[in-house]
């Protein structure tokens, strides 16, 4: 059963009154039919937060008058927003280094129809993952980085993005820090897949340090790429429980369940446009 065609309105916008009766009036004045609406108020910060989804056919007819309408009405309260088409997925980059456990997850959740978004190539800076790719009939780009070659690398990464269309890169496992220029000009558009409950365990070896440091519980991170390594606003999290008698791989073993099921969750989010970044943080309408 495919989902109904719809719009998604998201906003956010200092707080004030009266900002959700306004956008409400706003979409029935153009006879829009709405079938989910959240929205949330931050008051350490007065911000808030909306999201909407409306009937394709309910709105397409006065799409542009909707538009115009709600341009003036998002200067009003001094408004960001955004409107997507449900029935145009986002358009995906993978990138990957040498464990394939989340490209295996997202390429099979594709191919079962589950993905509301298309991959449209994946990149590597090891050749090793080629054939599975190529089998599932996506484009495969073998970018090596060294430190020697990283800028021309990245550059090429850029020049591939753009020439598919790209709208989201994922880091499904990719294991080379992105330099900062790509992370701006990309900001809100790169998600990554940190194998630790972050804030807990930067860097390339969280199940090593968690290992040692003896924990109980070890867990999973998708959050957008920033500069910063691994402390990028985070969408999605989830942990489990090991205990003493676990050995690094072990961890390893029972990480990678977590860390599949909270990157898809955390992609899922993102091409459903059920999350807004503000500042720091997120705000997701699950
Ligand atoms: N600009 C950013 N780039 C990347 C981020 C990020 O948050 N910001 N996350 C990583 C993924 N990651 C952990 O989730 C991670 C990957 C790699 C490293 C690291 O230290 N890499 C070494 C090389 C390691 C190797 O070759 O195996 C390095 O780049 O020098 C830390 C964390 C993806 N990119």
């Amino acid at each position: 059963m495919t989902a109904p065609r719809q719009f998604r309105l998201t906003l956010a916008c200092p707080d004030r009154l009266g900002i959700a009766a306004a956008v409400a009036q706003c979409i029935v004045d153009h006879g829009g039919w709405v079938q989910e609406a959240h929205n949330h108020a931050e008051t350490d910060d007065p911000h808030f937060f909306m999201r909407v989804a409306i009937e394709h056919a309910s709105l397409a007819p006065r799409l542009d008058d909707f538009q115009r309408a709600f341009e003036a009405l998002a200067a009003r309260f001094a408004m960001r927003w955004s409107l997507a088409d449900s029935a145009r997925p986002k358009r995906i980059v993978l990138m990957v280094s040498k464990q394939a456990h989340c490209l295996y997850d997202l390429l099979g959740r594709m191919q079962a129809g589950e993905l509301p978004g298309q991959i449209v190539a994946v990149i590597s800076n090891h050749p090793d993952l080629r054939g599975l790719v190529e089998w599932h009939g996506l484009p495969f780009h073998h970018v090596p980085v060294t430190p020697d070659t990283k800028p021309a690398a990245f550059a090429e990464v850029e020049r591939l993005h753009a020439a598919y269309g790209a709208e989201l890169i994922v880091l499904a496992r990719y294991m080379q820090v992105l330099p900062p220029a790509l992370c701006a000009r990309q900001a809100g558009r790169i998600l990554n897949i940190h194998h630790s409950f972050l804030p807990s365990f930067v860097g390339a070896r969280p199940y090593h340090q968690a290992h040692a440091r003896g924990v109980k519980l070890i867990g999973a991170t998708c959050h957008y790429v920033t500069a910063d390594l691994d402390e990028g606003p985070i969408v999605e999290q989830d942990v489990i429980r090991i205990d003493h008698a676990d050995r690094i791989e072990d961890l390893v073993r029972t990480g990678q369940d977590v860390e599949k099921a909270v990157l898809a969750r955390g992609l899922r989010f993102h091409l459903e446009d059920r999350v807004i970044v503000h500042g720091h943080r997120t705000v997701v309408f699950r």
